[in-house]
């Protein structure tokens, strides 16, 4: 049997499924109603963690207009998931809840000083996404002409992260002495300055923020390519994974543990999750015709080529749908600004590493569902799946989302109510909380 798993659940502060016939938060969640129902329906399924995604501009890559991401609501409109995650966490006890920020955006002393009060709200809870961005328009947004390319990026974010975590460091555990004799509150020679002098962030510190339960929250990335593995492999608590099938997850998984070991980490100090949306029925013949439906829906082809023509600067609408996808050095035209990532792992390779004949209509039905594995059935053959795929990959555990990005309280309680009392029952996923942190439920087993 598959040695236990963690669970997580991935999402986005932004329109909820508002067209189907189960629309839950009807496109309008942003009084945070409808996710502080979602943070208690993952606490009571035991999920270690939600996680926040995010997106900072409202790109027009996707045929040179904003229409298509504004008219499928694809990374846009975002809603700052930082408060959010606050929220999220006040109406829970022991979910942990992951914001993302990105170093390009968000200078790093308001990272620091906002990461260490989200943990001292939540009460050792939070994590941090940390993203470089992947889209022009969001690098314009932090006032800079383009998307650095990705070497720079990654070395911005290393120096970023680097002094994040300095400045977390800057108050000792015992800096807050609250001596009455002296009426002293914080002892002054336990709180330090950083003095960071790296070029592209040179700051002094010390924190304005006590130390937070955990000290550092927990620090979550999702890189890709092999420059964003390195980074997670060096900097991350937890790894975000998206690969197609069972062997190409293991060979993230080993890489990404292989890459820590250079990078002188323990690897079992990390945790890879993968990201998965499972498609649920009573019957495998309901779930096939979900997915078909979920396929067929009228937006379905024009949210992915969208997201993916923000991911990569390339115009995807542009090409003909019915056509196999270009090769994607010609696409990229040896650009290092973005990926066509899980674009292109669904291309099935031939013996010769030829990308599939597969129309972009197909590659977009199978990327676009995000999820790693194919799981559509019933809870008892989607548990089967997870159990095999976990014993296979010698896997950490699974990111959970929605196919098609779109997130309804009906696929909530498919997954929270159907698919995981099945894995409980099996003994694959937790029944209870133990730790008091985020940090603690991943060490847990
Ligand atoms: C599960 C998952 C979550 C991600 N969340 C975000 C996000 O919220 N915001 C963002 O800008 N990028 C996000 N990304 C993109 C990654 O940070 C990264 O840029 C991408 O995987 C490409 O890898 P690379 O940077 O190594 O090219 C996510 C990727 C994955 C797989």
């Amino acid at each position: 049997m598959a040695r236990p798993f963690h669970l997580g659940w991935f999402t986005y502060f932004g329109p909820d499924e508002w067209d189907a016939p189960f629309a839950s938060a009807g496109g309008s969640p942003w009084d945070g109603a409808f996710h502080t129902d979602l943070a208690r329906a993952l606490e009571r399924a035991c999920f270690d963690l939600v996680l926040l995604e995010d997106s900072l501009a409202v790109s027009a890559e996707a045929g040179g207009t904003r229409e298509l991401l504004l008219r499928t609501g694809v990374r846009a409109p975002r809603h700052d998931p930082a408060p959010l995650s606050a929220l999220m966490a006040a109406a829970t006890q022991h979910l942990g809840v992951v914001t993302t920020l990105s170093t390009l955006l968000y200078p790093p002393f308001l990272v620091a000083r906002l990461l260490s009060t989200l943990d001292s709200l939540s009460g050792g809870r939070t994590g941090w996404n940390i993203v470089t961005s992947t889209d022009d328009a969001e690098a314009r947004n932090a006032g800079l002409p383009a998307l650095p390319e990705r070497d720079e990026r990654y070395a911005g974010a290393q120096e970023h992260v680097d002094v994040v975590s300095a400045l977390l460091d800057s108050w000792d555990p015992d800096a807050v002495v609250m001596d009455r004799t002296t009426h002293t509150y914080a002892d002054h020679t336990r709180v330090h300055a950083v003095h960071a002098t790296g070029p592209r962030y040179p700051v002094a510190g010390p924190l304005t923020t006590v130390r937070s339960p955990q000290g550092r929250p927990l620090y979550c990335q999702a890189g890709g390519s092999p420059t964003g593995r390195a980074f997670a492999a060096r900097n991350a608590d937890l790894v975000l994974a998206v690969a197609n099938g069972p062997a190409a997850m293991k060979e993230v998984r080993d890489d990404v543990r292989r890459r820590a070991v250079d990078a002188g980490r323990d690897p079992d100090d990390l945790r890879v999750l993968f990201l998965v949306a499972p498609v649920l029925g009573e019957t495998e013949g309901e779930a096939r015709a979900a997915l078909a439906r979920s396929a067929a829906h009228p937006t379905a082809l024009a949210t992915t080529l969208a997201k993916f023509s923000a991911y990569t600067g390339v115009d995807l609408t542009a090409l003909d749908p019915d056509a196999p996808l270009p090769p994607p050095e010609q696409l990229l035209a040896g650009s290092a600004r973005g990926s066509l990532g899980t674009l292109v792992k669904f291309a099935q390779v031939d013996a010769e590493g030829r990308p599939s004949p597969k129309p972009l209509r197909e590659l977009a039905a199978d990327a676009g569902t995000n999820s790693s594995l194919d799981l559509v059935g019933t809870p008892e053959h989607v548990a089967d799946q997870l159990e095999a795929a976990a014993e296979q990959v010698g896997g950490d555990g699974f990111l959970i989302t929605t196919p098609f990005h779109r997130l309804s309280r009906h696929y909530v309680v498919q997954v929270t109510e159907g698919l995981v009392p099945v894995l409980q029952r099996r003994g694959l996923v937790r029944t209870r909380y133990t730790a008091g942190t985020l940090r603690g439920h991943l060490a847990e087993f």
